[in-house]
C-alpha cells in the first residue's frame, strides 16, 4: 500500500515535470522567471556580434596596421582588451548567467530565488558591468591585467553584482523540489564561487588616490614582481578553468541530452570529471610563466598538472560525445545537435592541445607566437561559442513558446560557414606560429640570428590576411544566427520548414 502510493507520487512528479517543461509554468501555479533569462538570450547575441566584429578589426590591424587610424582610442592597444573582454564577459558571460538561470531553476523546479526582480538587478547590474568596463578600455583606463583590466571602481561594483548572483543560483537551489541536484548545477556554481574568488584574488589593489595621489583612477596591484605575475596568471588561467570550461561544461551537461533526448551517457563519470576537473585546473597556472622569474619548480607543477588535466578533460568529453550513443543518425536531420557536439569536439582538441603545450620543451617554441592565439580561438570559437550557439538555438524556441526555430536550413548554413571560419583561423595560426618560433630560433654557421625581428613580422602577413577572413566567415554566420532568432521570436516559420522538423530538434512541446 504505502510503495504503491509512493509510486504514484513518483508518477505525479514524473507528469508534473513534463508539465513545467512543456509550459515553463509549475503546475502549482508559479511561473520560472524567464523575462530576465530572454533578456540575457538576447544581449549575448548583441554583445558576441561586437566582439566578433572587435576581434576580426584587431585581426585586420594586424594585417594593415594603417587600420589602427593614427588615434589612441582605435589602437590595436586598446581594441584588443576590448574584444577579449566583449567575447568572454559580455558574450559568454551572458550565455553563462542566462543558461544558468534557465537550467537551475528547470532542474530544481522551483522557481528562481528573488523572483522576477532579482533576475532583472541580475541582468542590468551585469550589463552595466560591462558598459564600465568598455569606456575604461577605450579611455585607456586599464589596471593592464589580461581578461582583469578593470580598475578597482568596476572591480567592486561586479562583487556586489556577482555576490547576488551567487544568492540567486544557491537560493534556488535550497529552493528546490527536486531531492538531486542535477550535475549541470554543481559545475554552474564552480564558476560562480571560483570566479569570486579568483576576482578578489587578482584585484587587490590600492588605489592611488587613498594615497594622495591625483588620478582618481588609478590603482597599484597589493603584490609585485614574480608574485604579481604568479597571482595573476593563477587568476587568468583559473578564468579559463572557470568561466570558459566549467560554466559551459554545464551547458554541455543540460543540454546536450536535451536535444538528443537521452540521458547523459555515464552520471558516475560526470561526477569523477567535476571533481578532478576543479582539484586539478586550480595548478596548472604556472604553465603561462614557463622560462620566467617563477621558480623551477613551480613551472614543473604547472606542467604537471597540466599533463593530468588532459584526463577529466577527456572524461567529459568522452561523456559528452557518448550521449549520443544510438542517436548519431540525428546529427544528419539535426544542425542544432551539430553545434553542440562539434563543440565538445573542439573541446576535445583544445585540452590536447593544451596540455601539449604546457610541456616545457614545446612551450619554449610556442609561446609568445601565434600558436597561442591559434589555441585560445579553437577554444574560444569552437568550444565556447559554438556551444553557446547550440544552447541559444534550443532556448529561444522554449522561451518564447514557438514550436520551432525559424528555419532548421539557416542553422545549417550557419554552422558550416562558421565551421570553414574556425578552421581557416586556427590552421593560418598553426602555420604562422611554428614558423615564427623557428625563425626566433633561428642561427646560421656563425652563431647570429639569422632573422631580425621585422623580418618574422613581414612572413605573418599572408597568415593575418587568412585568419582575418575566417572571422568575416565567423562573423557573416553570427549575423545569419540573428536573423534567424529574430524571425522565430516573431513567429515565422520559413518556407517548407513547417512539416520537416526533426525528432528532439526545436519542438517547443518537448522542453
Ligand atoms: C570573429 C571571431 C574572432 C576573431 C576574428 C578574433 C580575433 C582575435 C585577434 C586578432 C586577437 C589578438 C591576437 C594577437 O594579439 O596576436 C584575439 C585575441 C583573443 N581572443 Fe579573439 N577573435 C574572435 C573571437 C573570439 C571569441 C569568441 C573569444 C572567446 C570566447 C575570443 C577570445 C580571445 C582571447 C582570450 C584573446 C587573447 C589571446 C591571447 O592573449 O593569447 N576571441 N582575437
Ligand atoms: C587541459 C586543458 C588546457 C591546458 C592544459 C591548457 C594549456 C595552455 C597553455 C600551456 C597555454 C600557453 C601558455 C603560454 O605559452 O603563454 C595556454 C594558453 C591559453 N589557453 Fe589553454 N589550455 C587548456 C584548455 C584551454 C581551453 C579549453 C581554452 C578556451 C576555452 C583555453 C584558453 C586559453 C587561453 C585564453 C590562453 C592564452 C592566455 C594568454 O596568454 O593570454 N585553454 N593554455
Ligand atoms: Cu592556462
Amino acid at each position: 500500500m504505502h510503495r504503491r502510493h509512493r509510486r504514484d507520487q513518483v508518477e505525479r512528479e514524473a507528469a508534473l515535470t513534463q508539465a513545467t517543461m512543456a509550459h515553463g509554468a509549475r503546475a502549482d501555479g508559479t511561473a520560472y522567471v524567464e523575462g530576465p533569462v530572454k533578456l540575457f538570450v538576447l544581449a549575448a547575441v548583441f554583445w558576441g556580434i561586437i566582439g566578433f566584429v572587435a576581434g576580426d578589426f584587431i585581426a585586420w590591424q594586424l594585417a594593415i596596421p594603417a587600420l589602427n587610424l593614427d588615434l589612441e582610442w582605435t589602437s590595436f592597444g586598446r581594441l584588443r582588451p576590448l574584444h577579449t573582454s566583449a567575447v568572454i564577459f559580455a558574450f559568454g558571460g551572458n550565455v553563462l548567467l542566462g543558461t544558468s538561470l534557465y537550467v537551475v531553476q528547470r532542474t530544481c523546479r522551483a522557481r528562481l530565488y528573488g523572483g522576477d526582480a532579482m533576475g532583472h538587478i541580475l541582468f542590468w547590474g551585469y550589463q552595466i558591468f560591462i558598459v564600465l568596463a568598455a569606456v575604461g578600455y577605450v579611455l585607456g583606463i586599464t589596471q593592464g591585467r589580461e581578461y582583469a583590466e578593470p580598475e578597482w571602481y568596476t572591480d567592486l561594483y561586479l562583487t556586489v553584482v556577482w555576490v547576488l548572483y551567487l544568492a540567486a543560483f544557491v537560493g534556488t537551489i535550497l529552493k528546490r523540489r527536486e531531492p538531486h541536484i542535477y550535475v549541470a548545477n554543481w559545475f554552474y556554481l564552480a564558476f560562480i564561487v571560483t570566479i569570486a574568488l579568483l576576482h578578489l584574488g587578482n584585484n587587490m589593489a590600492v588605489p592611488v588616490a587613498l594615497l594622495g595621489g591625483d588620478t582618481w583612477w588609478k590603482s597599484y596591484s597589493l603584490f609585485s614582481g614574480v608574485q604579481d605575475a604568479m597571482t595573476q596568471w593563477w587568476y587568468g588561467h583559473n578564468a579559463v578553468g572557470f568561466f570558459l570550461t566549467a560554466g559551459f561544461l554545464a551547458i554541455m551537461y543540460y543540454f546536450v541530452p536535451k536535444q538528443a533526448n537521452r540521458p547523459v551517457y555515464s552520471y558516475r563519470l560526470s561526477i569523477v570529471h567535476f571533481w578532478a576537473l576543479i582539484f586539478l585546473y586550480i595548478w596548472a597556472g604556472p604553465h603561462h610563466l614557463h622560462y620566467t622569474a617563477l621558480p623551477d619548480w613551480a613551472q614543473t607543477l604547472g606542467m604537471v598538472f597540466s599533463v593530468m588535466l588532459w584526463m577529466p578533460s577527456w572524461g567529459g568529453m568522452i561523456n559528452g560525445l557518448m550521449t549520443l550513443s544510438g542517436a548519431w543518425d540525428k546529427l544528419r536531420t539535426d544542425p542544432v545537435l551539430r553545434f553542440l557536439v562539434v563543440s565538445v569536439g573542439f573541446y576535445g582538441m583544445s585540452t590536447f592541445e593544451g596540455p601539449m603545450m604546457s610541456l616545457k620543451a614545446v612551450n619554449s617554441l610556442s609561446h609568445y607566437t601565434d600558436w597561442t592565439v591559434g589555441h585560445v580561438h579553437s577554444g574560444a570559437l569552437g568550444w565556447v561559442a559554438f556551444i553557446s550557439f547550440g544552447a541559444i538555438y534550443f532556448m529561444v524556441p522554449a522561451l518564447w513558446k514557438r514550436r520551432s526555430l525559424y528555419s532548421l536550413k539557416l542553422v545549417s548554413l550557419h554552422f558550416w560557414i562558421a565551421t570553414l571560419g574556425i578552421v581557416l583561423y586556427i590552421t593560418a595560426m598553426w602555420v604562422s606560429g611554428i614558423m615564427q618560433g623557428l625563425m626566433w630560433r633561428a642561427y646560421d654557421e656563425l652563431g647570429f640570428l639569422q632573422y631580425s625581428f621585422i623580418e618574422s613580422v613581414e612572413a605573418m602577413k599572408p597568415y593575418y590576411i587568412i585568419r582575418a577572413t575566417g572571422g568575416l566567415l565567423f562573423i557573416a554566420g553570427a549575423v545569419i544566427m540573428a536573423y534567424n532568432l529574430y524571425r522565430t521570436i516573431k513567429g515565422d516559420v520559413a518556407e517548407g520548414a513547417r512539416d520537416s522538423v526533426p525528432a528532439g530538434a526545436a519542438v517547443g512541446a518537448q522542453r
